[in-house]
């Protein structure tokens, strides 16, 4: 069992004048941030000089040489391959929006942290105070010599495509967009089971999905590539329809691909007869839509931290219901996929992460809830100790299948 974990900049009494902040009084969440929720960690001892001889100078100095003779040497006497960073630029964060780099940091250090309990992947967050796309991409690249692998972390759209594109043409190491892959892949585990408890082929649902951002397009494509029968997509403006002149270059492509009803107008117009609603907006459903979808619908409101639809009104009208919180069932959120995927790339060296990959991934997650599959189960909880090791060997086989692997 793992020890207990202390934060010792947890404790409010050591404040200069022994009085605790009032945030900390009036809510634990504030409490529990004091000081932030990570720390560095050795994993060698540094006792005496002979310890510190080895692992500081003279020691030290031969291992740097032979890698500058050797650089594959990294991987083995550095802790890089076993280390991502958690980039952000804050331009996303959760649906709270573009509230900065600073802000953003606790969310960060909350996946890095996630990293490590259910991946066992060290993870650095990285809170950049840029937002223009090549500026994100030089400081990425100049950094990544630390890194076994790169979480892009609430960047918003449509930056965020052409950011994860550069940094992957440019690195030889895993580069994935969290918001994008990591939801996607989760929503689709989720949907398949879904599906398959209400006895429903995936090719037979209509899906509505709110928000055209990074989560909302990278959903709409894993979902059009797993078969589903029909996704349209809308944004602040309404269904991504192709006959819209406001698009950007990305919601045109969208169009393209989603939408065969050429469903036109609102979210809520959209939203009658419909089989799924996936909320990846922040924004808000109206009652009577919801209840206007299809008998049996699926309700997966997923913005955090507020849902499109309280789970309570949703499961009025639908057969299944989950959004991204800890505090309700189904929490359909990216913590299910990013420490294994990355601890299955790490694990093989994969270069990159592959659309095959992402489905093996999405696949493994499916399969934990087996037969226990129920309306309020539909996705495993994080703390299932089969998820994060289901995902992780799916991905390594999958680099491995997909030749991306490097060990
Ligand atoms: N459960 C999970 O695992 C995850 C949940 N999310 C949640 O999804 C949401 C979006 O994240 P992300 O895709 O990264 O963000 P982006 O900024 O990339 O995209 C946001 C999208 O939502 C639309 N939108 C924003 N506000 C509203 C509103 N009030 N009404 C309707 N549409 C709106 C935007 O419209 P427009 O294009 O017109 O500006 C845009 O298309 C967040 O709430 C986030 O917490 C995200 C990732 C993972
Ligand atoms: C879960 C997550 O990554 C988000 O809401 O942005
Ligand atoms: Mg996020």
């Amino acid at each position: 069992m793992a020890a207990e974990i202390v934060n010792p900049r947890s404790d409010s009494s050591t404040d200069q004048e022994g009085e605790a902040e009032p945030l900390d009084s009036f809510d634990p969440a504030f409490a529990l941030h004091r000081g932030g929720k990570m720390a560095v960690q050795a994993t060698v001892p540094i006792r005496d000089k002979d310890d510190l001889s080895l692992a500081y100078t003279p020691g030290v100095a031969k291992v740097c040489s032979a890698i500058a003779e050797q650089p594959e040497l990294v991987h083995d006497y550095t802790w890089k391959s076993s280390v991502v960073a958690v980039v952000t630029d804050g331009t996303a964060v959760l649906g709270l929006g573009d509230i900065g780099p600073e802000a953003s940091l606790p969310v960060m250090e909350g996946k890095a942290i996630l990293f490590k309990q259910f991946g066992g992947v060290d993870a650095v967050p990285i809170a950049l105070n840029c937002t223009g796309v090549d500026e994100i991409v030089e400081t990425v690249v100049r950094l990544a010599p630390s890194f076994g692998g790169v979480n892009l972390e609430d960047i918003s759209a449509p930056r965020c495509f052409e950011i994860e594109r550069k940094l992957q043409e440019q690195l030889d190491i895993p580069v994935f967009h969290d918001d994008q892959h990591g939801t996607a892949v989760v929503t689709l585990a989720a949907l398949r089971n879904a599906a398959k408890l209400t006895g429903r082929g995936i090719g037979e649902l209509r899906v509505v999905i709110s928000g055209a951002g990074a989560a909302g397009v990278a959903i709409a494509k894993m979902l059009v590539e797993a078969g589903i029968g029909d996704v349209a997509v809308a944004d602040r403006k309404g269904i991504v329809s192709a006959d819209r002149d406001d698009l950007t270059s990305v919601k045109r492509e969208l169009a393209g691909f989603t939408n065969k009803a050429g469903i036109t107008g609102s979210l809520e117009a959209a939203l009658e007869g419909a089989d799924v609603f996936v909320g990846v907006s922040g924004g808000t459903v109206p009652e009577p839509a919801v209840a206007s979808m299809a008998e049996g619908a699926f309700v997966f409101a997923m913005a955090n931290p507020t849902p499109e639809v309280h789970p309570d009104v949703a499961r009025k009208y639908a057969a299944v219901v989950a959004t991204g919180r800890s505090d309700f069932p189904n929490q359909i959120n990216n913590v299910l996929a990013f420490p294994g995927i990355f601890a299955g790339a790490l694990q093989v060296r994969a270069s990159r992460i592959t659309e095959g990959m992402k489905i093996a991934a999405a696949e493994a997650l499916a399969s934990v809830v087996g037969d226990d599959l129920a309306a309020d189960y539909v996705i495993p909880s994080p703390f299932d100790e089969r998820v994060a090791p289901a995902v992780t060997a799916a991905v390594a086989a999958a680099a491995r299948a997909e030749g991306v692997a490097r060990r």
